[in-house]
């Protein structure tokens, strides 16, 4: 006998970088960042079951990406480790976030097992805790487990609420997978943007320091960028490949969304004020 619950579904949002500037590097080669990080409806779900024999499954590892590495396997023995819980998980994958997108999605599904199996397995660890853990995962972890729109500093670990328009959002995918580190290693890439001492001015003054190197290195981005800004003034989110428009109304990104889904992969979401799974705690 292993599974001791039925499986319960859990959502993963993406996340949007409204703004991204590289301030810096770390000694360990991290870059130290200034984002503001936002939720949006686009959303993988996972399925958790718990285990009586202390086993992490995952039943349908993605094509690519072997079960051992994948971010919700990891992030679940990360969570045994660090509470020592005895009891394991059974996990069911459903990916609607593309991959290398600059949505976060790995992150975001490494973040809803660690909220997620912290109330299964009633280890009950603080927010901070469970926030330490997943950026050992990934330096996108931690705002998902967070769960409210935030100020990013540090390698985008170090987390201040802030406000964020309500908004929709079409986002258009180029078509490549944009590998992150490979960005942040180029050697043109900004480093020395001027810490902002105004935060509020982050979520007006839009930019994304990695766009430019990832425009160089992948010219489908590039047109990607330039087709949309004849609909607004778009950006590219995270280390890419997704660009980003954004609107006040639904109605407007509907009309941007009917025009660019013929040339590009693309969804319509809505912004969310939090995570689905905050709880206000
Ligand atoms: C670009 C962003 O998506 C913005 O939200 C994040 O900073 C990247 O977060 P992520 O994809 O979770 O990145 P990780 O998986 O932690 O790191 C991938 C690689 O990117 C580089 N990396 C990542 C984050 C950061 N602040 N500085 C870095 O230099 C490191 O070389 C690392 O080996
Ligand atoms: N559950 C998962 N979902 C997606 N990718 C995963 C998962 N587990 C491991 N990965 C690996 O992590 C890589 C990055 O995935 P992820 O979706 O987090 O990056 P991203 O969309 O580029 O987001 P960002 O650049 O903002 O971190 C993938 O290319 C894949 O190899």
């Amino acid at each position: 006998m292993a599974l001791i619950t039925p499986f319960q579904a859990f959502p993963a949002p993406a996340k949007l970088n409204l703004t991204l500037a590289i301030t810096g590097r770390r000694a360990d080669g991290y870059h130290l960042l200034e984002s503001v990080f936002r939720f949006i409806d686009l959303m993988d779900t996972v399925e958790l079951a718990v285990r009586d024999d202390g086993d992490i499954v995952l039943d349908n590892p993605i094509p690519g990406v072997p079960a051992d590495s994948d971010l919700t396997v990891r992030a679940a023995r990360a969570l045994q480790a660090a509470s020592g819980a005895t009891l394991g998980a059974s996990i069911r994958l459903h990916k609607r976030i593309p991959m290398g997108g600059g949505l976060g999605g790995g992150s975001s599904d490494a973040a809803t097992v660690l909220l997620a199996l912290n109330q299964l397995w009633n280890t009950q660890l603080p927010r901070q805790t469970l926030q330490d853990i997943g950026v050992k995962l990934g330096a996108d972890v931690p705002v998902f487990v967070f769960g409210r729109p935030a100020f990013a500093t540090g390698i985008g670990d170090e987390l201040t609420e802030c406000a964020v328009p309500d908004a929709w959002y079409v986002v258009l995918h180029p078509g490549v997978s944009v590998p992150t580190a490979k960005i942040f290693s180029h050697q043109g890439l900004t480093r020395n943007s001027t810490p902002s001492i105004m935060r509020a001015l982050q979520t007006t003054q839009r930019k994304n320091d990695m766009q430019s190197v990832v425009c160089q290195m992948f010219p489908e981005v590039a047109q990607c960028l330039a087709k949309a800004s004849e609909y607004g003034e778009p950006l590219m989110t995270g280390s890419g490949a997704c660009v980003f428009l954004e609107f006040d109304k639904e109605a407007q990104a509907g009309a941007v969304f009917q025009s660019l889904s013929s040339s590009y992969t693309a969804f319509i979401a809505k912004g969310l004020q939090h995570h689905p799974l905050y709880d206000g705690r």
